[in-house]
């Protein structure tokens, strides 16, 4: 099942060159990582698919419905979009109140949202903390308030913006878990992202932006194994990979579970 598809898109803030130059593609249900250099346009990028912007040239559609002639508020039924920092997202003063407003926004009752509520603070290990000020909890619990504010409205999409800034490695299993949970559910998650080694772990399909265009897309094994094209766009590899590079093996090994699973290693 395809739930977005690009064509040809393009993009210019008022002031200033074109950030996206001619985008095509389309997502299916694979959960996919979108990376690239500071400024590559990949925030500008997802604001496209959610309506918060206009392309200036080509289509989105999302769910079948093209973002030109859709409000974001109708595209926010099917596309959610989890912010970097959880301090721009948050803002009410009761963390069960904060996870309603969404569900509750995109017209789910009282009770559905507050199921879905409940529901969605389990999946993030918070289930103690519905009665707390978001204000009151860590960044990193902070950042799964808004994580759970976006699985409670159950929407097809699910786009996180730097999941993993101020995780823990605790906190980065429970993502990694959630994104499989959500993949499990049939919702196609995307990400932007600077963590190779997290890509490597999490996510089946990467796409390298580099000036506003896609220079990479691929199953991860592919895209991790073009080392040239990667330094061209400023990326690295997986730590793992850089290690296997070094040692001159020839496969390309991802994680560390997959490098244990060489024969060569002896445990
Ligand atoms: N509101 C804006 N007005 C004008 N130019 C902008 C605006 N927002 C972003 N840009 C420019 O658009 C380009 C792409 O920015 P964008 O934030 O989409 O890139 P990015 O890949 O998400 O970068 P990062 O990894 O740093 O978040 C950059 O040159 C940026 O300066």
């Amino acid at each position: 099942m395809i739930y977005i598809t690009i064509n040809d898109l393009h993009f210019s803030y008022p002031v200033g060159e074109e950030v996206i130059r001619g985008i095509t593609l389309s997502f299916g249900e694979e959960p996919t990582a979108i990376i690239g250099q500071n400024g590559a346009g990949k925030t500008t990028f997802v604001k496209l698919l959610k309506g918060l912007l206009q392309p200036s040239g080509g289509e989105i559609t999302v769910c079948g419905h093209n973002t030109k002639n859709t409000t974001a508020a109708e595209l926010a039924k099917h596309i959610g979009l989890v912010f970097q920092n959880p301090n721009d997202q948050i803002f009410k003063n009761k963390v069960l109140d904060e996870i309603m407003y969404g569900p509750r926004n995109i017209g789910q009752t009282e009770m559905e949202a507050r199921e879905n509520a409940l529901l969605a603070l389990e999946w993030v290990g918070l289930a103690e903390k519905a009665d707390a000020n978001p204000y009151d909890l860590s960044l990193s619990e902070r950042k799964m308030v808004t994580i759970a504010s976006i699985i409670a409205m159950n929407t097809k999409i699910v786009i996180f913006d730097e999941p993993t800034i101020a995780q823990d490695y605790g906190g980065k299993q429970k993502i990694k878990s959630i994104i499989r949970r959500l993949q499990e559910k049939g919702t196609l998650v995307l990400t932007i992202i600077h963590d190779m080694d997290f890509v490597a772990e999490a996510f089946e399909r990467v796409i390298v932006f580099q000036q506003g265009k896609v220079l990479l897309d691929g199953h991860k094994k592919e895209v991790y194994a073009k080392a040239a094209l990667l330094k061209q766009a400023y990326l690295e590899q997986p730590h793992v990979t850089q290690l296997c590079n070094e040692l001159g093996w020839n496969d390309i090994y991802l994680t560390v579970e997959e490098f244990l699973s060489n024969p060569s290693i002896v445990p």
